[in-house]
Parts: C-alpha cells; sequence; structure tokens
C-alpha cells in the first residue's frame, strides 16, 4: 500500500510565493531572481514530502499563477488579443493573461468546481493553433528527479476537464477540439514515458459532475489513444470533489489506475466499490484523507474505511491519498502560536494530512511501529477531547435555532409594492451609480491594521484612522459623482475573517492562508462551537459614514452562506445548522443596523453559487436552503429599506430564476470578464427585480475607456429595462490602487451620464412625436 499526494499548496509556509510574485510583478526584482526564488520554493515543497515519506510526490502541480492557465500556455492557446508570436510563451504574457495589460483584458477568471480557489479560464477558438510551447510535467519531473533525486508523478489536467472548463466554442466543436489537442497530450506522455516517469497523474475532476453516459464513450476514446500514445508510461485518472457517476463504465477505461474521492463522495463511490468491485489489473487511489477540511482524521475510522476498501481490492493495489489536492487547506498547524492547546491539537493541515496519510499506509505494510502506535493513540485522545469540549456548546443559541424551523422568512410586502415605496423614498436617478462595497486596501491601511493589531496604536487612535480613511472616501465618491454611497470596509482584513472575528463561536489561525486566486490569498476563519451574536459588527462604520453625506450609503455585511462556505466549518453538526446560526446572528445585524437609520442594506453572498453541489440532482435542495437563509436574514426589514445583494465569479446563466427567490431588492452580479456572455439569459427569462451587470472588470489594474462601459450598458439595455438597471464594477474594489479606482469610477460615471443623455433624447423624441 502506497501513499501518494494529488498537489501540494504552493504559496510557501510564510507565503514566500505571494511576496515573490507581487515583488515581480511591482518590478522590484528581475526575472532570473524571480526564477531562481520560484524553484527554491518548488524544490521545497518536493523536499518536504520526500521528508514526510510520501511515496508518490507530485510534480508539475506548481505554478507562478493557475494550473488551468499553465495547461493554455503548454498548449499555445494565448488568444489573439495578447499579440503572441513565436512558440515559447513569456511570462509578460502569462501574466497578461491573468491580470490584463493596457492593451487587452485579462482572461476571464471564474470558481473551481465548489471551491474558493479560481481558475482563468482558456479560450478555445477557431484561430488558435495549439501547440506544445514547452512540456511542463516533462520539466518538472526532470528537475524534481536531477536536484532531488525523486522521481515525481507529474500531474496534468486531462483533456476532458480542460475543454469543458474553456470557453470560446459551441458544443458541435467539441470533437474537433479532441482531436486538435489529443495529439499535444500524446506528445507530452510520450515524452514523459521516454524520460523514465513511471506515473502520470491525470486530473479529470469533470467527471464527477452529471454527465451523459455517451459522454463516456468519448472519454473512452481518449483514454485509449493516451494509453495507446505511451505504453509503458502508468495513467493514473484522477477525480476528486464527489462521487462518480458512471462507475462501471469509468473501471473500465484503459488505464492502469483510478483515483476516487472517498470523503465527499465517501457514500457513493464505497456502494459502487462493493457492488460492482474493481479490475484486479489496476491501482484503486484511495482519497481518505479530506483535502477541503482542516480537522484531523479519525484514524479508528479510516482504519476501518481502509479495511472495508482492501476487502475488494488487494493492499498491493492500493494507494492512499487526500481526497483532493492540498492546495485548498493551509501549510501546517506546526506555525499556530495564538490557537487554544486543545484546538490546535484536534487540526490537520496540509503537512500534517500527509503524515496521517504515511502513517495509515505503513500501517497496512505492517510496518506500525511503537512510534506510529503512539501517534494513533495521541490522534483517538485529541479526537476523543474535541468531542467532549463543552464550549462547543451555547444553548441560548440552541434554544433560539429550534425556533427557526417555523418560520415563513418573507418580507412584509411583495417586491412590485416595495418597488413603488422604495422608489418615492429613495428618488434615485434612472441608472443609479454605486460601487460593491470595497475601497483601495492600500499599505497604509494594512500598516493601521497592523499596528493596532500589534498594541502599538490604542483603539481610539485606530478607530480614529478608520474614521478619516471613510471620509476621504466619502468625499472621493461625491466628487466623483456616484448615486449610491459605500463607507469602504477600511476596517475589514477580510469580509469572511471580520465577522468570523466579531462573532462567537470562530477561531483563527495567524498562518492558515489558503490561496484564492493568483497571489491572492485567503485565511478561512474556523467554524469551531455554536455561532452567536454578541455585540452589533458593523454599525458604527456605517452610521459615521451616513452622517457625512446626503446620499444614501448602503450597510455592507457578508451573507450567512458565504460565511459558511469560505470558512473552515465543524463536522460534528449538519452544514445547514450552523449556516442556520449564523444567519440568525446576521439578522441581528441588519436588524441593528436599520434601527440606526440604515436603510439600504448589502448582504453579499459571492459563495451562494459556488457552494451549488457538483450534481445535478442535489442543486435544488440546496437552493432552496441556501435561498432561505439570505431571506431569514434580511426578511424583518421595512418595505422601504433596500436589501441588495452581490455575487462574483460563477457563471449564473442558468440560475437567474433561484436567485430571483433570494427576493432582493437589487442585486449586483459580475459580467465583464466574461465579456457580457450573461446577457443573452435575459432574452429568455425574465428578471423584474433592481440588477446591476458589472460594467468593467476590477481585477486588472487597466482602466477601462469611456465608450468601452457605454457599449456594455447599452448591450445589457438590450434586454433589461432601464428602470430596473444598475450601474456598478464587477466586484469590490480593494486590490486596486487608489488612483485607477479613482480614473475607473469617474468614467463609469461619464459612461453611465451619456446613456442616460441618450435614454432622455429618446424619451424627448417619443414625446414629440419623431418616434
Ligand atoms: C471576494 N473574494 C473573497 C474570497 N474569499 C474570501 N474569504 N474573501 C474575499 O474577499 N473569495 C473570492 C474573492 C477573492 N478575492 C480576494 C481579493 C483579495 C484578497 C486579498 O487581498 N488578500 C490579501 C490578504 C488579506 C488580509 O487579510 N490582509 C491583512 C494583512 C495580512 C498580511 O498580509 N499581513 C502581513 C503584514 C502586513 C503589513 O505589515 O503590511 C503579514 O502577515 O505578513 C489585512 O488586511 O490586515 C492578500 O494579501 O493576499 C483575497 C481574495
Ligand atoms: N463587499 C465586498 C464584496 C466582495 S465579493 C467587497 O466589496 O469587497
Ligand atoms: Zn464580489
Amino acid at each position: 500500500m502506497k501513499s501518494s499526494n494529488l498537489g501540494y499548496p504552493r504559496i510557501g509556509e510564510k507565503r514566500e510565493w505571494k511576496k515573490t510574485l507581487e515583488s515581480f510583478w511591482a518590478g522590484q526584482i528581475e526575472e532570473h531572481d524571480f526564477l531562481s526564488i520560484m524553484e527554491s520554493i518548488r524544490l521545497a515543497h518536493i523536499r518536504k514530502q520526500k521528508e514526510i515519506g510520501i511515496d508518490l510526490i507530485p510534480v508539475g502541480d506548481f505554478t507562478f499563477y493557475d494550473h488551468m492557465l499553465d495547461t493554455a500556455v503548454m498548449f499555445g492557446l494565448v488568444p489573439e488579443r495578447f499579440q503572441h508570436t513565436g512558440d515559447k510563451v513569456p511570462l509578460s504574457i502569462y501574466f497578461s493573461m491573468a491580470r490584463g495589460s493596457k492593451d487587452a483584458p485579462a482572461c476571464e477568471m471564474t470558481k473551481w468546481f465548489n471551491t474558493n480557489y479560481h481558475y482563468i479560464v482558456p479560450e478555445l477558438n477557431s484561430s488558435l493553433r495549439p501547440r506544445l510551447t514547452e512540456n511542463k510535467p516533462l520539466k518538472a519531473f526532470q528537475e524534481a528527479k536531477a536536484k532531488i533525486g525523486v522521481k515525481g508523478k507529474p500531474v496534468l489536467i486531462g483533456p476532458y476537464t480542460f475543454i469543458k472548463l474553456s470557453k470560446g466554442y459551441d458544443s458541435k466543436q467539441f470533437p474537433a477540439l479532441i482531436l486538435l489537442l489529443l495529439p499535444l497530450y500524446e506528445q507530452v506522455l510520450q515524452e514523459l514515458e521516454k524520460e523514465g516517469a513511471e506515473w502520470v497523474q491525470i486530473d479529470e475532476p469533470i467527471l464527477v459532475t452529471s454527465l451523459a453516459k455517451e459522454e463516456m464513450a468519448t472519454i473512452a476514446f481518449i483514454y485509449q489513444k493516451l494509453n495507446e500514445a505511451a505504453p509503458r508510461l502508468n495513467i493514473m485518472l484522477q477525480t476528486y470533489f464527489e462521487a462518480v457517476d458512471w462507475y462501471e463504465e469509468l473501471i473500465e477505461l484503459p488505464v492502469q489506475g483510478i483515483g476516487f474521492d472517498f470523503t465527499c463522495g465517501l457514500e457513493e463511490n464505497l456502494k459502487n466499490l462493493l457492488k460492482f468491485g474493481f479490475p484486479s489489473d489496476k491501482i484503486l487511489a484511495a482519497g481518505m484523507i479530506d483535502g477541503r477540511n482542516i480537522w484531523r482524521a479519525d484514524l479508528a475510522e479510516k482504519r476501518k474505511l481502509i479495511e472495508t476498501i482492501a476487502a475488494v481490492v488487494p493492499k498491493d493495489q492500493l494507494w492512499l491519498q487526500p481526497s483532493s489536492s492540498l492546495i485548498h487547506v493551509p501549510i501546517t498547524v506546526k506555525n499556530e502560536r495564538n490557537l487554544s492547546p486543545l484546538l490546535k491539537n484536534s487540526l490537520a493541515f496540509a503537512d500534517e494530512k500527509l503524515e496521517e496519510i504515511v502513517y495509515l499506509a505503513k500501517l497496512f505494510r505492517d510496518e506500525g511501529a511503537q512510534e506510529e502506535d503512539s501517534y494513533y493513540q495521541d490522534n483517538q485522545q485529541a479526537i476523543h477531547l474535541l468531542k467532549n469540549d463543552a464550549s462547543r456548546d451555547n444553548h441560548l443559541v440552541q434554544k433560539e435555532h429550534e425556533k427557526l424551523k417555523n418560520e415563513r422568512a418573507e418580507r412584509k410586502s411583495p417586491y412590485l409594492v416595495r418597488k413603488k415605496l422604495q422608489k418615492e423614498v429613495w428618488k434615485l436617478p434612472i441608472l443609479p451609480t454605486t460601487t460593491i462595497g470595497s475601497f483601495p486596501q492600500t499599505a497604509v491601511v494594512r500598516k493601521a491594521r497592523q499596528k493596532f493589531k500589534k498594541g502599538e496604536w490604542s483603539r481610539p487612535q485606530y478607530e480614529q484612522f478608520i474614521q478619516h480613511e471613510i471620509q476621504k472616501w466619502i468625499a472621493i465618491q461625491e466628487e466623483i459623482g456616484l448615486d449610491v454611497l459605500v463607507h469602504g470596509e477600511f476596517e475589514r482584513t477580510d469580509m469572511v475573517e471580520f465577522f468570523g472575528e466579531k462573532l462567537g463561536g470562530f477561531a483563527f489561525t495567524e498562518n492558515g492562508w489558503v490561496q484564492s486566486y493568483g497571489s491572492r490569498c485567503v485565511r478561512p476563519p474556523i467554524i469551531y462551537g455554536d455561532v452567536e451574536f454578541l455585540q452589533p459588527m458593523t454599525v458604527k462604520e456605517s452610521v459615521y459614514a451616513q452622517s457625512l453625506t446626503n446620499k444614501a450609503v448602503k450597510g455592507m455585511l457578508t451573507g450567512p452562506v458565504t460565511l459558511l462556505n469560505w470558512s473552515f466549518v465543524r463536522d460534528d453538526r449538519p452544514r445547514q445548522e450552523v449556516v442556520e446560526q449564523i444567519a440568525l446572528a446576521l439578522r441581528k445585524e441588519v436588524e441593528a443596523l436599520e434601527a440606526e437609520g440604515i436603510s439600504m442594506i448589502q448582504v453579499d453572498e459571492p459563495a451562494l453559487l459556488e457552494g451549488l453541489p457538483l450534481k445535478e440532482e442535489k442543486k435544488q435542495e440546496y437552493f432552496e436552503w441556501a435561498v432561505r437563509m439570505f431571506r431569514i436574514v434580511t426578511s424583518t426589514v421595512e418595505d422601504t429599506t433596500q436589501i441588495h445583494t452581490h455575487m462574483c465569479y460563477c457563471d449564473f446563466s442558468a440560475y437567474m430564476h433561484d436567485i430571483s427567490k433570494m427576493d432582493a431588492d437589487v442585486i449586483s452580479i459580475e459580467t465583464s470578464r466574461s465579456h457580457g456572455e450573461i446577457i443573452p439569459v435575459f432574452e429568455k427569462e425574465t428578471y423584474d427585480k433592481g440588477i446591476g451587470l458589472g460594467v468593467y472588470d476590477i481585477h486588472s489594474p487597466r482602466i477601462p475607456p469611456v465608450e468601452e462601459i457605454v457599449a456594455i450598458i447599452e448591450q445589457s439595455l438590450q434586454v433589461l429595462d432601464a428602470e430596473q438597471f444598475w450601474i456598478n464594477p464587477d466586484c469590490g474594489l480593494k486590490t486596486r490602487r487608489a488612483e485607477e479606482t479613482i480614473a475607473s469610477l469617474k468614467n463609469m460615471v461619464a459612461a453611465a451620464q451619456l446613456v442616460r443623455k441618450r435614454l432622455a433624447g429618446k424619451e424627448t423624441a417619443a414625446v414629440e412625436g419623431r418616434e
């Protein structure tokens, strides 16, 4: 029984990776130094996995930004607007695809399945000329072998997943694209085989989504070809994040191993394994240890599970591994200094998860020595202590939660009634302009927070600083001419961490960073106990901001589903119970805001769609409870209180109908990076509430020209009524610099004014009978 890993976090124990990238982008280090620091980070990760004792160490999982982008670039799939000529793609173009350049908007970025990791969406269109610009897995394999003596397991995204997650083609072109890319995959594998690689891990997570049975024939064709191309190279076909639908077909594929997720997809995958068995000529790679959560595994339970599997698949045909790549968890618990000893001892991040795997594999290889037994005892003791920790229970919260069952969660009046009342109260112009909430989190803002955290600044000093920022940005927004203002979120490190810190039941790490996109990381809080509202969390800043202006200032909080999905959640309670507790707490915040005169309130739910189950048949049930959670938070307010929500980074096209049930008066969604692809949805679907389709991309430093924004607005107005349309950027502006933000927003307001003028002209013309 071998131990294996699927992917190791890139960011480094002290986020060295992130810092190196950002220094390079800022021009503080040269390309040569950048490459050499990156190499040392990459090799350190392999060395560490070797020391932990992993038998099959992944190579080629490292990236300078994102693994989907790497695959596109490896195959020369550089969109025309980046004007790449020649073969090898230079770093400048690689990063322009990710981040945009002065002349070319960035490629779209979206959620990686149901995680908080975002990938760059490859663009496949007929003008592209796919070719192998470099064999990235081969280079990684050679490097690990030459520099550390490790014969790694190269990792690549499989062709089916790669094409499915790309854009720019229609379904009729799908077979042609496969034929175009397959020879390149074959070449990659042949070169790996020639170099002496024994195994290659080909990730096909798309296999856990609801595929039609016919698709399995195409997948069989692909793997037949790949297998024939490099007959001495073993293919581990890797699935993760859920169970597979077509188990019987899958196990017959001409590959030498198949990886299944026995955490998220446990029930279904195990049922299939026990029912249909597993071929005797293949390796079963069992995803045993949760790659998405941070709790120590119960080794007694895992032992039993392995025994169950081993009754079907002989031990020497089994690999033990995490359920997915470990990029979704922090690196090590070792450096945590502020957690309670009980909690710290209950956690396993990437390194500790690999230790669990190595322990279990050794145990089943009958190498369970004395020290391993003490490891087991320690594990069982930790599990026992956590289970019995009374501090996780809050009886008041539990009692309140009980009452929630009978609640209808409905606003006082239906939307059309509210709309009329709100129009009278708010007196907004047509096409109101606003932003999503955050303004630049500059180095000065972060420094201030740091000083407060370290005790160098007193609370009044820090609060005065925050007030000063709010004051500055309220003035800027008024000067720009925005209609609905925000306070700017300067007091928040992160939209999830901030609320976690103020609610009861959450715990925090010091170094528990996880990559979210590119160099940007988040530190998900840990939901440890029952979640409780302790005191108002956002009222002071919102009330202060409102006191500075006659324009409306939106109250701003993060919604319950997002707080749930972007935290590491206790696993001793159903997720639904946890989210209900969060919703109850947030409702108190909404009520506190309203009581203090803040009657336009945005409850952000960017992770609501991300949490959608990967299987079609589970989606409706999810929507029902997720939508209900939003309504629990927002339904007790007056009709004149305008509830906004915001979502980003998702493909909304199939879900506007469900989203409408949230009953938010106004929604803002990201669209500009997907270049307006959602717009056709509104040709078919009626959406009657207020809506802002983001008019410019906030991930790029590029300042969108007025005409470009006008065109996007006009495009939206082809399908949406001007009376319902709002004008806003795609998402919050915390990652942008102040100058960029101001320049972009000025263009946005100018664009809104131009379109308003055009609409007014049209109205006059209509009155005068010219139209
Ligand atoms: C909307 N998005 C979010 C997602 N998930 C979240 N949990 N939160 C989100 O907002 N998912 C989808 C998207 C992803 N978008 C982003 C956008 C931006 C970031 C980001 O900027 N992350 C920061 C870290 C944020 C943070 O907590 N900053 C702290 C400072 C922490 C720090 O770096 N400290 C330094 C010292 C600082 C100093 O001395 O100057 C240190 O410890 O070394 C803060 O603001 O105080 C990032 O830098 O990556 C993430 C996701
Ligand atoms: N209000 C948040 C939403 C991000 S999704 C922000 O503006 O950063
Ligand atoms: Zn957003």
